[in-house]
């Protein structure tokens, strides 16, 4: 269970998101609002990447009294991720693999399953958006964590990987893992049976 209470996120003086409460249970969500309602701050705060008024909590972990076990249960993948040009897909894929102590053979698994094991050792530099982004989705799931966010994980990947991504999020999802998605474009229940769907709204989060 995620939940978060007394959330106030302000950038100077541009205040993003203010509400009490919001706490869900396992399952599929997916995050709706428009440009700049405050998504990827929900996200980011989150995943602990940016400071805030409040408290979240995930399964009883709290992040700011456990952050480093709290991190280990969340992975999230950026709505635009960046990395260094200069290292290749597989040092980055390493990297994550290594810092999250997963098997290498998981990793070369979700590398194959998104067909990405050819570029591997080409410069991320050289790589087109939607392999980027593919990059980003195997680092995402590399490990084991209890709750993936996902901000636009459909952008720049062609219909093929999306629906590979749709196969693996269900199958996780099947085994207890928790899911924040955010997409502009719309998600069907036929591609993913989604448990709840939200929006920003005035800096509070609504059920639709
Ligand atoms: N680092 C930052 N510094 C200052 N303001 C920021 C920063 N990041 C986001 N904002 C502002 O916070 C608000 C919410 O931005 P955020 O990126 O969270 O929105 P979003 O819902 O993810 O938008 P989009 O759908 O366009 O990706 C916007 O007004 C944005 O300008």
């Amino acid at each position: 269970m995620l939940s978060l209470t007394n959330i106030n996120k302000k950038y100077g003086s541009h205040e993003v998101l203010n509400f009490s409460d919001w706490t869900v249970g396992n399952g599929i969500y997916w995050l709706k609002g428009g440009n700049g309602t405050g998504k990827s701050t929900l996200f980011r705060m989150i995943s602990g990447q940016i400071p805030f008024k409040g408290e979240v909590q995930l399964n009883g972990i709290q992040l700011r009294k456990e952050s480093v076990k709290f991190r280990s249960k969340i992975s999230f993948a950026e709505a635009e991720p960046q990395y260094p040009l200069f290292i290749t897909g597989k040092e980055l894929i390493d990297f994550y693999t290594d810092t999250r102590r997963a098997e290498r053979k998981q990793a070369e698994e979700l590398a194959a399953y998104f067909e990405m094991a050819p570029f591997l050792d080409h410069n991320i530099g050289s790589y087109s958006s939607g392999m980027l982004k593919k990059l980003s989705l195997i680092c995402a799931f590399v490990g084991n964590a209890d709750l993936y966010i996902l901000d636009e994980p459909l952008i720049t990947i062609d219909v093929r990987s999306a629906d590979k991504l749709y196969e693996l999020i269900k199958a996780k999802a099947s085994q207890g893992k928790s899911f924040l998605l955010s997409s502009h474009q719309e998600v069907s229940n036929d591609q993913l049976h989604l448990d709840q769907v939200f929006q920003i709204v005035n800096k509070q989060i609504i059920r639709l």
